[in-house]
């Protein structure tokens, strides 16, 4: 695996990630997760039906593909907010398919959702608080010993109030989380993820409903997170984002993964525009939704811009 420098300014992207054609299933050099036959219907709809998946690991993976594709249902499996109906799927070798997501969070493997979880009622750093692994405070054994207990208290406050620093959060640790922006939220919910210092965060639509302000913010955080060590795996809609940051792209449509490579190639493949077309492919052009006709307009923007290099 080796990094190349982009253009200018643009982040410093991850290649030779993968063995052999960038394919649906394609094999990674070094995967962090490693996924076989996972399948989850609700009811008569099979939802995600994905047969091999390898997450590259210490790269920026994007998820992408129309509503409904099985992205964020895909996401739940991984990090054991559901139950599938086959499958199996190991995390740094781990073999951690059907268990609970916080045992899943405690190997290291967290998560955002597209609706922040922040608790509203709580202030930005209790927030942050919750999101400590292994806190021993609770058990009968420790609570022998408050001594111990209050030094991993502070020491989780001095990482909370670290990293809020990070993210410019600092100054509204005491306020209720309800009063933060959209925006802020998103900051405060990666913040919180970190608390538990994983080595994989999954974040679901990083960008929906973050305002332009904080948008480049958000971005920059990502990428550190990467220059950390950490590795990451995002859904999006916004192509734009996608093209900056991924070193990697996953498509799906109707559950399956429809293609997968660099978002160069993958934007460039007409089987990414038909799945982004898909049932609508009698339709007049003109009914389709805009959010649909901006991601199918980014991709043939993309198409010419690689034309123009
Ligand atoms: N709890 C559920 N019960 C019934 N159907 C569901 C449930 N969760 C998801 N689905 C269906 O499964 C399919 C995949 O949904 P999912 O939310 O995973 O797609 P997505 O790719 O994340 O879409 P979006 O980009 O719109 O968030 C959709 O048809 C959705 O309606």
């Amino acid at each position: 695996m080796s990094s190349s420098a982009g253009a200018q300014g643009a982040p410093i992207k991850s290649t030779g990630l993968h063995i052999g054609e960038p394919a649906p299933g394609v094999k990674k050099v070094d995967p962090i997760i490693v996924a076989d036959n996972i399948t989850r219907t609700f009811g008569g709809l099979t939802a995600v039906q994905v047969e091999h998946l390898e997450i590259p690991r210490g790269a920026i993976t994007a998820l992408i593909g129309p509503n409904g594709a099985g992205k964020t249902t895909l996401f739940n499996l991984l990090t054991g907010f559901d139950k599938p109906d086959t499958g199996e799927w190991t995390f740094d070798g781990q073999g951690i398919s059907g268990i609970p997501a916080f045992k899943v969070a405690r190997k290291g493997q967290v998560r955002t959702f597209q609706l922040t979880k922040a608790l509203g009622l709580l202030t930005v750093l209790d927030n942050m608080k919750l999101g400590a692994k292994g806190q021993s405070g609770e058990s009968l054994a420790r609570a022998l010993f408050p001594w111990f207990w209050r030094k991993q208290e502070q020491a989780i406050e001095e990482r909370a109030i670290e990293l809020l620093t990070r993210f410019k959060l600092d100054a509204k640790k005491d306020d209720y989380a309800a009063s933060l922006s959209g925006g802020q939220r998103k900051l405060l919910e990666m913040a919180r993820a970190l608390m538990s210092e994983p080595s994989l965060v999954m974040l679901d639509e990083p960008m929906a409903g973050v305002n332009p302000a904080l948008t480049q913010s958000l971005l920059d955080h990502i990428l550190d997170l990467k220059t950390q060590g950490m590795t990451v795996l995002f859904v999006e809609h916004d192509m734009h984002m996608v093209r900056h940051i991924a070193d990697w792209v996953v498509v799906m449509a109707e559950g399956r993964v429809v293609a997968e490579g660099d978002p160069h190639e993958v934007m460039a493949n007409p089987a990414v525009i038909d799945a982004y077309l898909g049932s609508h492919h009698d339709e007049d052009l003109g009914n389709l939704d805009t959010g649909v006709m901006t991601a199918i307009k980014e991709l043939a923007d993309d198409d010419a811009d690689d034309d123009k290099h």
